[in-house]
């Protein structure tokens, strides 16, 4: 079993446990539910860094990047460093995250929150908007087609907005989803190989029309102006910042390159 099945088998034991604690009925009754979500994909269009920097404390392929990371300090520095908007990873087994991270970040934080996740049940979008996110990803390696799209569905029902993520070429016909940006994925999710070459050669299958997203791998500010150049407007990045003691200086060091070494306040 490569490590993305066994991920996925252990996701659909988490998501059981969580139905049997809090039920759909009780997650539409929480507060978040009402609340008006801000569009990822719009801030990614306008602002000007494109940075989505993750928040992670573990992961499978370099096991603990920053073990005691405080997810409110982390996010906030994100924020006041000029990311265009913080993926925040919920699964604890394999990344040391949890659903109260992205809670307890949502109550200071005004840019958009993308839930990072193994989407497999629709309980998770549920759940997703109810702990307060504004985006959920949608992994086209875990879902089939037709699910993928009914989980897009549900989640513009519910005001959220999905990333869609793609790596293989043969995933491209997951396109036609309704998905509201499209990632691609630097990282081979089964053996963790990692070329941020991927997203070059992946971009010329990619809609014109649609956020283009690219992820994982990504450390140095001429590697987002090349992407940049051909096309994608979002950097997600996790690694690169969460390795360091201040997260939040690391990304407020790179963005400050990026703008050629301005501050953006
Ligand atoms: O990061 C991993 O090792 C990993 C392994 C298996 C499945 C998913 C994994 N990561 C999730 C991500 O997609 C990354 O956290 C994200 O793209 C940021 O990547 P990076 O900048 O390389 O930390």
């Amino acid at each position: 079993m490569n490590i993305l099945d066994k991920i996925v088998a252990d996701k659909r034991i988490e998501v059981q446990r969580h139905k049997e604690a809090y039920t759909v009925d009780m997650l539409l009754g929480s507060e978040q539910m009402m609340r008006s979500t801000v569009s990822l994909s719009r801030a990614l269009s306008e602002s000007s860094s494109g940075i989505i920097a993750e928040f992670k404390r573990r992961s499978p392929s370099k096991g603990w990047i920053h073990r005691d990371a405080d997810v409110e300090r982390v996010v906030l520095d994100y924020q006041r460093g000029g990311a265009s908007a913080s993926s925040i990873l919920t699964d604890y087994t394999y990344f040391g995250g949890t659903v109260a991270d992205l809670c307890k970040v949502r109550k200071s934080i005004d840019i958009p929150l993308l839930r990072k996740e193994f989407v497999i049940d629709e309980y998770q979008i549920y759940q997703a908007k109810a702990i307060g996110a504004d985006a959920v990803l949608l992994i086209a390696a875990v879902l089939d087609r037709k699910t993928c799209r009914r989980f897009t569905d549900l989640a513009h029902s519910l005001g959220m907005e999905v990333l869609l993520e793609l790596h293989e070429e043969k995933e491209l016909d997951y396109l036609d989803t309704g998905a509201d940006m499209i990632g691609v994925n630097n990282r081979d999710l089964t053996t963790f190989e990692t070329r941020v070459e991927h997203s070059f050669d992946m971009v010329r299958y990619l809609p014109s029309d649609k956020i283009c997203i690219s992820e994982s791998g990504i450390s140095s500010p001429d590697t987002v102006r090349a992407l940049r150049r051909v096309g994608f407007r979002g950097f997600l990045m996790g690694e690169n910042f969460m390795k360091e003691v201040r997260p939040g200086a690391a990304l407020s060091w790179f963005v400050k390159q990026l703008n050629g070494g301005e501050d953006v306040g």
